[in-house]
C-alpha cells in the first residue's frame, strides 16, 4: 500500500476533483486532514499546505505527494516528479514566478533593480540565488503572504507566484523578470520507486490520474454513414487520427467513431451532417489510457 500527501489551498479544489474522476474519491468531512481513499492500492492520506510536501516525500513520510514545482525548488528536497498534473488553481497549469515592481518604477528588466532594494517573497531561497546569480545585492524579507500589498509603500521589488496575472495588476504592479515556470506535479519518493511492489502501485495511481487529465478536453464522436457517403465523411474527420468504421448489420450502412477534442466538435457537427453522417452522438470521456 502507498500513502499519500494532498494539498490543502490554492491545489485543493482541483485536485479533489482529479481524484474524484479518476475514481479514487477522497472522503473526508470539512476540516478533516486525515481523509480516506477507498482503493485497495492507498493507505495513509494526508492533507498538507504545498510547502511542505516535498520534505515529507524525501523524507518517505508519504510514497507520493503533489505539490508544485515551485516548492520543490524552493525546499530543496529530492524527489522524482512522476507526472505533470496540468492544473493550477484557476487553470491548465503552468504558472510563473516573477520578479514587479510598481508601474510608475523606471525599470523595465531586473538588471535595473537598484542595489540595496528591499525584496519580499514567500520564496527565499529561489529569489536569494536569482539575485546572487544577478550580481545585485538586494534585502531579503520573507513574506507569509499578500506579497504585492507591500510595494511599493513598505517593499520595492516583489517575487511572486502569477497565473492570470490579476493580483499584479490590481495592485499595480508590473513584471520585469521571471525567475522559473512552475506546474503541479505528483512527486515520488525515490526509495519507494525501487520497491517493485510501490513501483507498480504508484504507475497504476499515476495512469488513472493521468487518464483522467488526458480525457478532459476529448469527446468520443460516433455517426452512422451511408457507404456512399462514406470517403465523404472521412475527408471531414481530423486528419491526426484513423477512425475506427465498422459495417451496420443488414444494410448498406457503415458506423464510426473517432475521438477528437471538445473545442473542436461543434465546428465538425455541421459539415459531417453536410457530408452525409446520420446519428451523429458526442459522448463524453472519463478516462484515456494509451
Ligand atoms: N493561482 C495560483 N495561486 C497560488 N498558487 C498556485 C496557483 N496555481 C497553482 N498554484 C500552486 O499551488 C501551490 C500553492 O501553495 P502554497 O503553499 O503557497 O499555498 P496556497 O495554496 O497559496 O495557500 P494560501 O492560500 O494560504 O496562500 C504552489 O505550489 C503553486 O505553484
Ligand atoms: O496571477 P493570479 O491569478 O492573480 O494569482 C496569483 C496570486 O495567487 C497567490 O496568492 P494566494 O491566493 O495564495 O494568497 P497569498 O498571497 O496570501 O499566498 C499568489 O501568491 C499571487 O498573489
Ligand atoms: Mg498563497
Amino acid at each position: 500500500m502507498i500513502t499519500i500527501a494532498l494539498p490543502k489551498g490554492s491545489l485543493e479544489a482541483q485536485t479533489l476533483q482529479l481524484f474524484k474522476e479518476a475514481d479514487l474519491e477522497v472522503r473526508r468531512t470539512d476540516r478533516d486532514y486525515n481523509p480516506r481513499i477507498n482503493d485497495p492500492r492507498i493507505g495513509k492520506v494526508k492533507i498538507l499546505r504545498p510547502q511542505e510536501i516535498p520534505l515529507y516525500v524525501q523524507m518517505g513520510y508519504f510514497d507520493l505527494g503533489i505539490s508544485g514545482l515551485d516548492w520543490v525548488q524552493e525546499s530543496g528536497a529530492d524527489v522524482v516528479e512522476v507526472a505533470n498534473l496540468s492544473y493550477s488553481k484557476t487553470g491548465d497549469g503552468n504558472v510563473k514566478i516573477v520578479v514587479a515592481v510598481h508601474r510608475d518604477e523606471p525599470i523595465e528588466d531586473v538588471t535595473a533593480i537598484r542595489p540595496g532594494s528591499r525584496v519580499t517573497t514567500e520564496y527565499p531561497r529561489i529569489t536569494e540565488q536569482f539575485f546572487a546569480e544577478l550580481g545585485v545585492p538586494v534585502s531579503l524579507f520573507p513574506s507569509y503572504g499578500a506579497s504585492e500589498a507591500k510595494v511599493p509603500d513598505l517593499m520595492d521589488v516583489v517575487v511572486d507566484l502569477t497565473e492570470t496575472g490579476s493580483t499584479l495588476k490590481k495592485n499595480g504592479l508590473k513584471i520585469v523578470g521571471q525567475i522559473m515556470e512552475s506546474h503541479t506535479a505528483l512527486l515520488a519518493n525515490r526509495d519507494s520507486l525501487r520497491d517493485p511492489e510501490k513501483r507498480r502501485e504508484i504507475d497504476e495511481i499515476t495512469t488513472l490520474l493521468l487518464g483522467v487529465i488526458e480525457a478532459r478536453h476529448q469527446v468520443l464522436l460516433t455517426m452512422n454513414v451511408p457507404a456512399a457517403a462514406l470517403d465523404r465523411v472521412i475527408e471531414v474527420l481530423p486528419a491526426m487520427k484513423k477512425p475506427t468504421v465498422g459495417r451496420l448489420h443488414g444494410i448498406d450502412y457503415f458506423s464510426i467513431q473517432t475521438v477528437v477534442q471538445k473545442g473542436l466538435v461543434n465546428g465538425l457537427i455541421p459539415p459531417l451532417k453536410a457530408a452525409g453522417a446520420e446519428d451523429i452522438l458526442e459522448i463524453p470521456i472519463t478516462k484515456i489510457v494509451r
